[in-house]
């Protein structure tokens, strides 16, 4: 009843909605694409908040707050930001029985809310650079499949937007932002991220260029943006009349970038590390790092229940996230089988035997592995061994990411590779027409073999392939990929390829 039901690989949409809901970090609601978030995972986005927050801050970020309504006139002030998004936007038309004289759209994004006031805050040189930061909501109305953080018709996120005097400072901010990105996904969810800039198909419209980070979910092979840092050069501060003096009367249009991360952060951490038993959290994310559980036997309860306070008591001092479970109507055996569910990377048992010999049980979540802890030197033992867990939660799936790319030059292996739940890394002419016929060829190619193969095999992954990124230099040699060569071809058009490009299915 309170346990998993359903086996990750089985159905994999059935388990993720068996795993957020059994683990108690989200409650459906009446609402479709809207979630409740229950404090288990309403912890693991305060500690995103306090750790991204912390670093901007040190880039001299600093936080306000916008409206969340805009009006219709300057939500459409330059219909290319908006073309392709219109469908998405909420509106509000009445209050109470009556309409409203205007419409008023619920925040998509807050370009158009914020970019007016730059304009009139932006003057002179000085005033420059100007970097805001905002934590909030905002509502897309999609119609895609909604899926409980990974895509929902509100969500939670932080947006910056930042205006410098050159392009040298915002190329180099948009960089400092996307690698806290992968900071908050490898160092705190464990979860690996491949940088790099979107095509000019894929990009922001709105913007110049767009760098991202991109996730993997190796059990249905689909990759999935992780966050996105934008160059918007100086188009938006065209539209919005964002300029500078520059003495004698000169004026210069500001260079801006804007960047966001999104609650989604969480959905792909479940989904890249939790099991068949339930979550697997990472240490810097778990709300609760360790769990102790008293082996209690008759006569012997207060002895037992006080050592396993007082070593709550240690490690809390230690600044470990711990708590001791001395509930007395579960027996062990069921505490086991809850705060391995909710995922809880270190468990602690205590029993007579233990406290009268000096030492803990241990169980790591991550792999089961049991060990005996020196009593004297648990706060220590504690701290290396969740270090150690982060680490190997991080490798594992690192390994588990990289075993699915895919090397490949022609287009023959291509929707092979791709069936098979990868991603397929190839050299490329960086042509959007070019992107367009693949997307087209493989759909279409996809759905062929899937009539042929007959059995259909569930493992299949059918769709059609969108580029993820262009993986920067470094991301390439971390994956052991040299540096395209001057005669490459680009394997779906065989003009010269630029560039190797990162392909699949996403979300
Ligand atoms: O990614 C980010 C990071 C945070 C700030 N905004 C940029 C770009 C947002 C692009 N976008 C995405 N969905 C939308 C939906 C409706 C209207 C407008 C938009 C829209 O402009």
């Amino acid at each position: 009843r309170d346990g998993m039901e359903i086996k990750k690989s089985d159905d994999f949409g059935e388990w993720f909605s068996q795993l957020v809901t059994k683990t108690e970090m989200i409650e459906f609601y009446d609402v479709s694409g809207c979630y409740i978030l229950r404090p288990w995972s309403f912890a693991m986005w305060e500690t995103i908040r306090e750790y991204f927050d912390a670093e901007i801050k040190k880039l001299g970020v600093q936080n306000a707050y916008f409206p969340l309504f805009v009006s219709k006139k300057r939500l459409t002030t330059e219909e290319d930001h908006i073309e392709g998004f219109a469908a998405e936007v909420a509106w509000v038309t009445k209050s109470g029985k009556k309409d409203l004289e205007e419409p008023i759209a619920v925040r998509p994004t807050s370009e158009t809310i914020m970019y007016p006031a730059y304009s009139k805050w932006i003057r002179s040189y000085r005033d420059l650079p100007l970097k805001l930061n905002q934590w909030s909501n905002v509502v897309r109305w999609e119609f895609k499949y909604p899926t409980p953080f990974i895509r929902s018709r509100e969500f939670l996120w932080q947006e910056g937007h930042t205006a410098f005097a050159t392009k040298e400072e915002a190329d180099v901010e948009v960089l400092q932002i996307l690698n806290l990105y992968r900071s908050v996904y490898e160092d705190l969810l464990a979860v690996p991220v491949i940088r790099g800039r979107k095509s000019d198909k894929e990009k922001f419209a709105g913007g110049l260029y767009t760098t991202t980070i991109e996730g993997f979910i190796p059990t249905n092979g689909r990759a999935i943006q992780a966050a996105t840092s934008h160059c918007l050069g100086q188009n938006f501060s065209r539209m919005f009349k964002i300029e500078y003096e520059i003495g004698d009367n000169k004026k210069q249009f500001v260079w801006q970038n804007s960047w966001g991360l999104t609650t989604r952060s969480i959905g792909v951490m479940a989904m890249v590390h939790s099991d068949d038993k339930g979550l697997v959290l990472p240490p810097r994310i778990a709300p609760i790092q360790v769990v102790v559980v008293p082996i209690l036997r008759k006569g012997m309860e207060k002895m037992v229940r006080d050592a396993a306070e007082e070593l709550e008591q240690e490690l809390q001092k230690d600044g470990i996230r711990v708590k001791a479970d001395l509930r007395d109507d579960k027996n062990p055996g069921w505490k086991f089988n809850y705060w391995e569910l909710k995922g809880v990377p270190l468990r602690l048992e205590l029993g007579p035997r233990d406290i009268e010999g000096g030492s803990v049980m241990a169980t790591k979540r991550v792999d089961g592995e049991k060990s005996m802890f020196e009593r004297a030197k648990v706060c220590e033992t504690v701290k290396t061994t969740l270090e150690s867990i982060h680490k190997s939660t991080f490798e594992k799936a690192r390994i588990a990411r990289d075993e699915k790319i895919v090397r490949v030059d022609k287009w023959a292996d291509f929707v092979p590779a791709l069936d098979k739940r990868t991603m397929v890394l190839a050299p490329w002419c960086e042509q959007t027409p070019c992107e367009e016929d693949v997307k087209d060829r493989s759909g279409e190619e996809s759905q062929q073999r899937l009539g042929e193969e007959g059995e259909v095999d569930k493992k299949a992954l059918s769709g059609s392939a969108k580029t993820l990124c262009i993986p920067f230099e470094e991301e390439l040699s971390r994956l052991g990929v040299e540096k395209i060569g001057e005669d490459a071809k680009c394997f779906a058009c065989a003009e010269k390829a630029t560039a190797y490009t990162l392909w699949g299915r996403s979300y």
